[in-house]
This record gives C-alpha cells, structure tokens and sequence, in this order.
C-alpha cells in the first residue's frame, strides 16, 4: 500500500507522529510537505497530495490541517478525490465503507495522537460495501464530470 501524506503548519507535528505510524507498519509513505512549522497555507498540500491520488500514484492520501477541514475543502475540489474529515472513529470506517473516501483529513488541533493512530488504522482496514453506496457515489463522480 502506497500513502501520500501532507500538511500546514498546524498540522505539521501530528503527520510528523502519523508517518512514523505508517512505516512501522510496513506501510510506504511519501511526504508532500509541509516540513517545519513555518506558517504555510493548507490549499497548496492538498492539492498536491490530492493530485497524486487522483493520477493513481498512490492508493490513499492523508492531509492534516488545523482543523482538517480547510484539507477536506481544499482536496474534494481535486478530480477523483472523495476526502472525508474523520476525527472520531465512527466516521473514520463510515467514510471508507460508505464512501469509499479516498483521503483523510484530520485535525491536529482536535484529535490526540493515539486516537489520530487509531482512526488511521480504521479507515485503512475498512473496506467500501458497494451496493446503494456505489450507485450513490456513482452519482457524485457522474455530476464532477458534468
Ligand atoms: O483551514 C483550517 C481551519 O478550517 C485549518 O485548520 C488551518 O490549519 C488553520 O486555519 C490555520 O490557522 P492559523 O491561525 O493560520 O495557524
């Protein structure tokens, strides 16, 4: 499994915790930025990270912003890109199994770190159900290319 990661400043220390998470599973993650705590804007990491997605270099994306959602605004403006904002665990498997999320934002200055590692680990093993979800999310991605 391949993992684009990103964030803006204040999201910076919690994927710093997060990629650490991801390689001591095994996991390959490749890091979009942001690197230091600097005050950055969050539209240019999701969009990077959100492209990469959406192009098939990666099977996921994970953006950490404040809040997490300027990242979930900012990457479900990218073609493809279904991000969800998951930062309790209900939504992070809802999201995977529901809407086949294809990135996950969070918030660095809402979750702690061992709920962050365990709503990563969720989304990650949760698989989409297809059924009324597919034709649902068929829906959204047939309106995107409107
Ligand atoms: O977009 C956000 C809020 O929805 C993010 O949480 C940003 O990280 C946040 O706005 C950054 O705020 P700052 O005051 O510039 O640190």
């Amino acid at each position: 499994m391949k993992i684009a990661i990103g964030s803006d400043h204040a999201g910076f220390r919690l994927k710093e915790i997060i990629k650490n998470f991801l390689k001591t599973k095994g996991i390959y993650v490749e890091d979009f930025g942001t690197y230091t705590e600097e005050s950055v804007d969050y539209p240019d990491y999701a969009f990077k990270v959100g492209e990469a997605v959406s192009r098939g270099d990666f099977d996921f994306g994970i953006l950490i912003c404040g809040t997490g959602i300027g990242m979930s605004i900012a990457a479900n403006k990218v073609k493809g890109i279904r991000a969800s904002l998951c930062n309790d665990l209900y939504t992070a498997h809802a999201s995977r199994e529901h809407n086949n999320a294809n990135v996950l934002c969070m918030g660095g200055r809402v979750v702690g770190d061992e709920v962050a590692k365990e709503i990563v680990s969720v989304w990650l093993n949760s698989k989409f159900e297809g059924g009324r979800h597919e034709r649902r999310i068929n829906k959204i991605r047939d309106y995107e290319n409107s």
